[in-house]
């Protein structure tokens, strides 16, 4: 068991919290900004603040957003959280635009008990997911206690989320992470079955390579969203131009091997939607139709499931006992594009006696565009993460806080 912010006093006490803030973001054509479209993760970490307030704390957050490479780029600025995150907890957040340096340590060293600082993205600096044991001491700068509450960036080995706790010597878990890793390790450590989990999304070199392990575990895999065409490559298709990773064929097929031996059920799409061109910024996709099979023609791209797809994916989900989803079908963000994940989302609806999990923060902004939240289980602000502790592997950002 994990020391919890329940077991350190924090009274007057600087807390350093981590939080996982990388909230889907849209550009709002009509003012040319972009805006929060899901404010889940944000929503999640609310019962630790309100806690930290109560008991005086003067409280200090970070996060990642997005993937900026290690240099600044507005567009992934955590300034729009703070007016939201003001709102919800009915207290100022101060903001202020750096992460560590004077400025920083100079608003640390003035908070008040029960006042709230939120600083700038983490990833504006290389030394972040380098772990840089410097920036992580800068992090720790003027801070008495450390609190993990950003499970979604467990799987992280980053300065935020590790190389922090070697300068900090009170460290514990937050609400979140105790949330999620009590309800996860209860219903996936013995899964009832049939389990299927439910493949998708955009990050195919992360999560390609937990799918050996989840062969171990599952009894059917879906796979959807950029994900399938890499292993409809590797089975020799046609893919046209879709999003696909080349050096992970190796990869991909050794999943396929294995799901052979282990007798899992490794379903891929076997009819598509393309497009001719698709603009991720505007939300414009062109030339879109339907593929009758599995082959895409060359001068176009898949952007979601079909319905023969859809109709089979179906079928397993109604005969799940435990359901695991991570990852879209398909470019839910874009009109047009979102049929295959809401169909993900109506079918698990559909079986309510099954225990469903959604995971990942892009999956559940497209659970609550489908409107069908309250119909499941339950929702894990981690993505990768999840699948790396359904895989079994420690994750760092738990590892560094201590056991009680
Ligand atoms: N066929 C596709 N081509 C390109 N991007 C895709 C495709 N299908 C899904 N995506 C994108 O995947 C992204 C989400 O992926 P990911 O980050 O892995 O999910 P999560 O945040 O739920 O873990 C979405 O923004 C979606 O547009
Ligand atoms: O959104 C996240 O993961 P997810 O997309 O797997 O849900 C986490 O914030 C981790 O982000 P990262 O995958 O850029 O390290």
């Amino acid at each position: 068991m994990k020391i919890t912010l329940r077991d350190i006093p924090l009274k007057g006490k600087r807390v350093l919290v981590r939080v996982d803030y990388n909230v889907p973001m849209e550009l709002d054509t009509s003012t040319n900004s972009y805006v929060i479209t899901d404010r889940t993760r944000i929503l999640e970490t609310l019962d630790t603040l309100k806690y930290l307030i109560d008991q005086k704390a003067k409280i200090v957050l970070i996060s990642h957003l997005g993937r900026p490479k290690g240099k600044r780029n507005p567009k992934e600025s955590l300034a729009s959280v703070a007016p939201i995150l003001s709102e919800l907890l009915g207290t100022k957040v101060k903001f202020v635009g750096d992460c560590i340096g004077p400025e920083v340590d100079k608003e640390k060293e003035n908070l008040q008990e029960g006042e709230v600082l939120l600083l700038e993205n983490t990833r504006f600096y290389p030394g972040e997911e380098k772990n840089d044991p410097e920036f992580a001491k800068a992090l720790a700068s003027h801070i008495d206690v450390y609190i993990n509450d950003a499970f979604g960036s467990a799987h992280r080995a980053h300065a935020s989320t590790e190389g922090v706790c070697h300068f900090i010597q009170q460290k514990a878990i937050g609400f979140l992470m105790e949330k999620e890793l009590k309800y996860l390790g209860e219903e996936l450590k013995d899964p009832k079955r049939p389990f299927v989990v439910i493949l998708g999304g955009a990050k195919v070199s992360d999560k390609i390579e937990v799918i050996n392990r989840l062969l171990e575990k599952a009894d059917a895999l879906l796979i959807g969203g950029a994900m399938a065409y890499t292993f409809l490559l590797t089975k020799g298709c046609k893919v046209g131009k879709s999003l696909i990773e080349p050096d992970k064929t190796d990869v991909a097929q050794k999943a396929l091997e294995k799901a052979k031996e282990e007798k899992v059920k490794f379903l891929l799409p076997v009819d598509h939607l393309v497009a001719q061109s698709i603009d991720f910024e505007k939300r414009i996709v062109q030339g879109v139709e339907q593929t009758p099979g599995i082959d895409i023609p060359e001068e176009k791209l898949g952007v979601d499931i079909g319905p023969k797809t859809m109709a089979l994916y179906a079928e397993e989900i109604k005969a799940a006992r435990t359901i695991l989803w991570n990852g879209p079908m398909g470019v839910f963000e874009i009109p047009g594009c979102e049929k295959g994940t809401f169909s993900i989302a109506q079918s698990i609806a559909e079986n309510p006696s099954a225990v469903s999990i959604v995971a990942g923060g892009d999956s559940i902004k497209a659970l609550h565009r489908s409107g069908l939240a309250e119909k499941v289980s339950f929702i894990s602000t981690g993505g990768g993460a999840t699948l790396d502790f359904l895989k079994g592997k420690v994750l760092p950002g738990i590892d560094s806080i201590p056991d009680k």
